[in-house]
């Protein structure tokens, strides 16, 4: 039988400050992140950033977590719940995973191994459709390191980016047709990367080029759906720097009541589930800003998380895998 791995970068155990900064220094003391040397990107994340930025990213936390049943991430209830819909409707174990912190890898082959001794292949399906070092990448090389330092009963596999596999694309399109009447302008959202990374992977290849890959995801969406081009904007979120992709989400947005377009719809097709970069750069921070400066219409379109159509997208997607 084969066993599915959900895997996402991570998120905070909770939004207290302590354990926000401890997720901020596991992540960026990660030299594939930040593209810096590890001894290098460790002493600044641990020393500078993480204990400068906790208390302010721990306030953004508080404003999006997920107080119902028990507190928890949005990110982990989502990815819990998309799990649970696919054990339930496909019959396969279904675990979840973090490149990091909890819950970790191997906690998850075991979980996995423990649901089905008969387990004879585990397929790792990242919640990045689109290939980046600080996600597809890092990812990749930890899963792989923690597997082949044990013996397992099961092979390996990692889905590859589906960023214009049909199955995605219809999801997509299905559940946001929905969010698009009495528009001006449709806007597509991703996470911004630095220029150097882009660049790096833009030589080595579509299979490793972010901004074609996304840029694809787009042209496919408006095909899919009917949508004129020149009725969209792409625009960048989080970026942590000036030489990272842009026009920037959090400043460049608003310019468009400006130029008259006062109604706008946000997709953010990069992340399948929601979290912190959704809910708050999108859904609270874009917002405001855009509001502020004269916008009439905000619409912020929520991930697929744990919709039916997005269950059967990755069950198809899995099928080429
Ligand atoms: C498409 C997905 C993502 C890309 C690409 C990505 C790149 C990237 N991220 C950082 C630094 C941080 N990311 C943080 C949180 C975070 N990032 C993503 C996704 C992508 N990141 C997710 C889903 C989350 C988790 C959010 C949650 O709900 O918990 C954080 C911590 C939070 C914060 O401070 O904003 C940091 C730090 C870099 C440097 C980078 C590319 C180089
Ligand atoms: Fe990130």
């Amino acid at each position: 039988m084969r066993g599915i791995l959900l895997i996402n970068v991570g998120t905070p155990a909770s939004t207290n400050p302590n354990d926000v900064k401890e997720f901020i220094a596991a992540m960026l003391s990660d030299p594939l992140l930040t593209g810096k040397p590890e001894w290098w990107s460790k002493f600044l994340a641990k020393n500078i950033i993480a204990p400068s930025s906790g208390s302010r990213v721990s306030e953004k936390y508080k404003l999006i977590w997920h107080n119902e049943e028990t507190p928890v991430s949005p990110l982990i209830y989502h990815m819990r719940k998309l799990a649970e819909k696919l054990e339930e409707q496909k019959g396969v174990p279904v675990e979840i995973a973090m490149r990091y912190g909890k819950p970790d890898v191997a906690s998850a082959f075991r979980e996995l191994e423990r649901k089905c001794p008969l387990l004879h292949e585990v397929i790792v399906f990242p919640l990045y459709p689109h290939y980046a070092q600080s996600t597809t990448q890092t990812s990749k090389d930890m899963i792989g390191n923690i597997f082949y330092r044990h013996p397992h009963s099961f092979r390996l596999k990692f889905a590859e980016p589906y960023y214009n596999h049909p199955a995605y694309i219809h999801a997509l399109t299905s559940y946001a047709k929905n969010y698009l009447d009495d528009i001006d302008k449709l806007i597509f959202s991703y996470h911004s990367l630095p220029l150097t990374q882009v660049e790096a992977g833009w030589k080595k290849g579509k299979e490793y080029d972010y901004v074609y890959q996304l840029k694809e995801t787009n042209r496919l969406f408006c095909e899919k759906l009917d949508i004129d081009p020149h009725d969209t904007f792409l625009f960048y979120s989080s970026q942590r720097g000036k030489k990272w992709l842009n026009p920037f989400l959090d400043t460049d947005i608003r310019d468009l009541p400006k130029l008259g377009w006062k109604k706008v719809a946000v997709v953010a097709p990069g992340f399948p589930v929601d979290n912190l970069e959704t809910l708050y750069d999108v859904g609270i921070e874009a917002r405001k800003l855009f509001m502020e400066a004269g916008g009439e219409k905000f619409t912020f379109i929520p991930a697929l998380n744990s919709n039916d159509i997005w269950v059967e997208a990755i069950w198809k997607i899995l099928e080429r895998t």
